[in-house]
């Protein structure tokens, strides 16, 4: 997968040098570049930004930098991706879809936003998403974007040791992750639930539905409430 990011803070995203995003970089799994967006201005004092028409507060990103760096890093096979508190929620299955993706364009805006015509004028040549990470307001797109990078690359065959660990996690089945533990079994007199001890797998895997469907009705009814309700039937606490 080839991810090209423009920003105009590139060092924000020194931490996807490290783990295994950094070893994902390293084998080639993800062929990642990180570009400043002042790359493509042409004033002496390399402006990205502009007052507002309308008015209002804050600045808006000029069209003709973010314009001249689409052009240059776009490819036939690219999506364009933009985080805002505007966009649309990102979600686990929309990690998967761009996990599939060969060519990902990740655009950060600041100050009050990208001229909203060079997001139009993009999706005449790209599919362009706005997608948002929650209803809170960061400085930038840079931290969305990081946190994006994690929820994809994650996907990404040959990244995670362990892909096992993608089908019991919270969000992979529509429900919150059961309550996990380890060693010691009893630790400040509190013992492990005795299932996980028995050896039983049936036992323990209902154990486990059980304690994710709860865990789910209590903290996230939502996602309770858009669960297949035939899945349900199996709900026993039997375990
Ligand atoms: N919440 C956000 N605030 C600023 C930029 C991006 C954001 N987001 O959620 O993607």
């Amino acid at each position: 997968m080839r991810v090209d990011i423009v920003s105009i803070f590139p060092d924000y995203f020194a931490p996807l040098d490290l783990s295994l995003i950094g070893k994902a970089r390293g084998t080639g799994l993800l062929d990642l570049s990180v570009h400043d967006l002042r790359t493509w201005t042409s004033d002496v004092h390399r402006t990205v930004d502009d007052t507002p028409y309308g008015g209002g507060p804050g600045m808006v990103m000029r069209p003709e930098p973010w314009a001249a760096a689409l052009d240059a890093v776009a490819s036939p096979a690219a999506q364009l991706i933009v985080p805002s508190p505007a966009g649309r929620p990102f979600t686990q299955a929309d990690a998967h879809e761009l996990a599939e993706l060969p060519h990902l364009i990740f655009a950060c805006g600041r100050y009050e936003g990208i001229d909203q015509r060079v997001l139009d004028e993009a999706a005449a040549r790209m599919p362009v998403r706005e997608v948002s990470l929650g209803d809170y307001v960061l400085f930038g797109g840079e931290v969305a974007v990081i946190v994006i990078m994690e929820a994809v690359t994650r996907l990404l065959p040959g990244v995670l040791g362990n892909a096992d660990s993608l089908t019991e996690e919270s969000h992979a089945a529509g429900l919150l992750e059961a309550p996990v533990y380890t060693k010691p079994a009893s630790w400040r007199d509190r013992a492990v639930p005795e299932v996980l001890r028995s050896g039983d797998h049936g036992r323990i895997a209902r154990w486990r539905r059980t304690e994710s469907l709860l865990r789910t009705a209590a903290r996230r009814p939502d996602m309770f409430a858009a669960y297949p309700p035939e899945s349900l039937d199996k709900f026993d606490r039997a375990a």
